[in-house]
């Protein structure tokens, strides 16, 4: 593997929605030689538990925790307190829940991490979830402005908080940059080979595009996990990552 092509590896993501242990394990194993990080969702976390982190970790993957905290400030502080201890590389949190929710999520990440040794993970907000297009933004949740609008205003209010980056579509990534500059996090779900099928992500992009916007991690799950050859299609996208870096 050249410099370039490890590059690629440590910028993908691959989101393990599996139901059981023995699938996550089977994928991880299939996936390591193409990307870095494996990502831990509420589907295979409510269905294998806290261990499921040790489990993919053995693999020699770094694990992103996606559980998408959200609720009043104290609660989500303890439940990241607990979660910074089961040893995943990234964590995040809802922008939605404000700075004093997202602070106290940081706070404690930290402060846990800090008394048990261990590096501290990132922790990063959700901002405007990559299914919602502008209909469903004003029309069902009934929110004024534009989707780049406020992506770009909950991007500037995590950075204040003290957080580590966002998770966005790869569409907001040039404003977010502009308004966060080049050291803030961007990671980009809605990633949609020109081979793959959109299913229920609306902001899309190609792998190719969202790198030359300059995201800093890509998060795939069907186009890599559905596909009948998950090896080949990871392999796939980590070439089309590799030629324009
Ligand atoms: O936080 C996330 O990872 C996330 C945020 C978001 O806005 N959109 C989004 O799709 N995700 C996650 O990214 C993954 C995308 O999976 P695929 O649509 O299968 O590629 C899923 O596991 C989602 O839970």
């Amino acid at each position: 593997m050249n410099h370039k092509e490890q590059t690629a590896r440590e910028k993908l993501i691959v989101a393990l929605d599996v139901d059981t242990a023995e699938e996550a394990v089977t994928l991880t194993k299939k996936l390591t030689p193409y990307a870095a990080f494996f990502k831990v969702g509420m589907q295979l976390f409510y269905s294998h538990g806290p261990e499921i982190i040790r489990i993919i970790k053995d693999q020699g993957a770094k694990v992103f925790l996606d559980l998408k905290l959200h609720d009043i400030p104290n609660t989500v502080g303890q439940a990241a307190r607990v979660l910074a201890g089961l040893g995943a590389d990234i964590i995040n949190v809802h922008a939605a829940g404000g700075v004093d929710m997202m602070q106290a999520a940081a706070n404690a990440v930290r402060q846990r991490a800090y008394s048990l040794g261990i590096p501290a993970p990132m922790i990063i907000s959700v901002t405007v979830l990559t299914s919602i297009d502008q209909r469903i933004f004003e029309q069902e949740l009934g929110m004024p402005g534009t989707i780049q609008d406020k992506v770009k205003k909950w991007a500037v209010m995590t950075q204040k908080a003290g957080l580590d980056g966002v998770v966005a579509s790869p569409r907001e990534i040039q404003i977010i940059r502009e308004a966060c500059g080049t050291a803030f996090k961007i990671i980009t779900p809605g990633i949609r080979p020109s081979w793959s099928v959109s299913g229920d992500q609306k902001r899309i992009m190609t792998p190719a595009k969202a790198i030359q916007q300059g995201t800093s991690y890509l998060v795939v799950g069907r186009p890599i996990t559905g596909d009948k050859d998950p090896a080949a299609a990871a392999q796939r996208i980590l070439s089309e990552i590799t030629e324009v870096l």
